[in-house]
């Protein structure tokens, strides 16, 4: 890209920021964006946008206060702009004379020098009036906590004692964590590898391949990566392998594969059984394909919709099927805290009917005695404890299984972490028997 139409990191955190406030999903916007940006300045956008989109009901809050009118519909890349240069006061450790100028000096980046002054007395106003504004925040569980009101009433409604807890936690920066291939190391093993790379890091409590690095890094820094020695994972995604009892020569279904992280974490355990990764987008089904070929790994990938066995099903009963099913993500927020602006109310219904219809037509495909595995990364019990009760009651042929080790605490039906827990993300997990 010719240098004159590179971005610097704040106007290109604006221009993202405005795209996830249209309904564009951050990662997406985060990609594009971040080609308009020198690779050295991308750790800062994206502190920046990841950090706007983490405090955005807050921010959103104070700038309204801010601005003595609303901006036009057109301006909202200045809108965001604003936000990004509150953040900057509010939340991080640059000097103030230097976020302050650059903020308003980004204005020219996108095109609008007229809106440098307004930034710089907005800007200027919040750090006269910043312990008034701040004050302010705390009148309204929306904007002291950063979610929208419809969120924090379903936390509170399903989780009555830890609502504060799990808000909290969801507006942590997430840790990086590590799943190390088993086929290539030890835990210990690859721990020494990366104390002698330099980089800080401990075992995950109750992961065998689970490592926590103390700061996240490129995942090129870290040795072995291109060649297949680990995968970013969560140490609760990577608790779903035990719960699968795996052994040999046994025909696997991932019905939610994408982009494949569980897939290959069951093949690195067992990587001669027979599996099929479905998913029904073919776009995301690549992501699975490349993971596979990364770790040396081999499944059959299959775009198609599970629920609808009879498009794609040979006939042929499967001794596991794990149904990672899509979900509205209430467990993950840390990792991608555009969920708050993108998720909508009416979304929990729909996606519930989804996974209904996931466990229903997939469970006559389970060999008798197999064993299913149903899983989301929602802290909502529609999604999990009331929709596994449900299923149960629908069939009769089905009953919960307990695992050798309980993954989480153990709910109604099933297991749950919550956001925070262990700094894990948040997790549901149900193991359901053939009689
Ligand atoms: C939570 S993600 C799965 C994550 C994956 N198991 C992993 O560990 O990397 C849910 C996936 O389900 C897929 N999906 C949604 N509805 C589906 C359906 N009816 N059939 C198959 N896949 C579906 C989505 O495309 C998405 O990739």
């Amino acid at each position: 890209m010719a240098k004159s139409n590179l971005l610097c990191p704040r106007s290109a955190a604006a221009l993202v920021i405005q795209r996830v406030i249209q309904g564009q999903s951050l990662n997406t916007a985060f990609v594009d964006i971040s080609q308009r940006l020198d690779e050295t300045q991308r750790p800062l956008f994206h502190q920046l946008t990841y950090g706007v989109i983490r405090w955005f009901f807050a921010l959103e809050s104070i700038s309204q206060q801010l601005l003595s009118k609303s901006l036009k519909t057109k301006d909202a890349d200045i809108q965001a702009l604003l936000l990004v240069g509150i953040y900057q006061l509010r939340s991080l450790r640059i000097p103030d004379h230097a976020a302050l100028s650059e903020t308003v000096n980004a204005s020219n980046r996108l095109n609008k020098q007229w809106a440098s002054g307004l930034i710089n007395a907005c800007l200027r106003n919040y750090q006269r009036q910043q312990e008034t504004l701040e004050k302010n925040l705390t009148e309204q569980t929306v904007t002291e906590y950063a979610h929208p009101a419809w969120l924090i009433e379903k936390y509170q409604a399903d989780w009555p004692a830890l609502w504060q807890n799990i808000l909290t936690a969801n507006n942590q920066q997430p840790p990086m964590m590590l799943r190390v291939n088993s086929r290539e190391y030890s835990q210990s093993e690859y721990l020494e590898l990366l104390e002698k790379a330099a980089i800080s890091a401990t075992a995950i409590e109750n992961c065998p391949q689970g490592i926590l690095l103390e700061q996240a890094c490129d995942v090129f820094a870290l040795p072995g990566f291109v060649e297949g020695a680990i995968s970013v994972q969560d140490g609760a995604a990577q608790q779903v392998v035990d719960l699968l009892d795996l052994q040999p020569n046994q025909r696997i279904l991932d019905a939610c594969s994408a982009p494949g992280g569980k897939t290959c974490h069951i093949l690195e355990r067992v990587p001669t059984n027979e599996l099929i990764a479905l998913d029904i987008s073919q776009e995301r089904l690549k992501q699975v394909e490349e993971n596979l070929s990364r770790l040396n790994l081999s499944a059959n990938c299959l775009a198609a919709d599970a629920s609808n066995p009879q498009n794609w099903w040979n006939g042929e009963q499967f001794d596991r099927i794990l149904i990672d099913a899509p979900c509205t993500g209430s467990g993950v927020i840390r990792r991608h805290p555009d969920i708050k602006l993108l998720r909508k109310p009416h979304d929990i219904d729909q996606l519930a009917q989804q996974q209904q219809a996931l466990l229903d037509n997939l469970w006559p495909l389970l060999k008798p005695d197999g064993l299913m595995v149903y899983t989301t990364c929602s802290a909502f019990k529609q999604e999990n404890e009331l929709q596994i009760e449900a299923f149960l009651q629908r069939q009769p042929e089905a009953k919960e299984h307990v695992p050798v080790r309980a993954p989480a605490r153990r709910v109604s039906f099933g297991y749950q972490l919550l956001p925070g827990d262990n700094d894990l993300d948040g997790f549901y997990y149900a193991c359901l028997r053939h009689r």
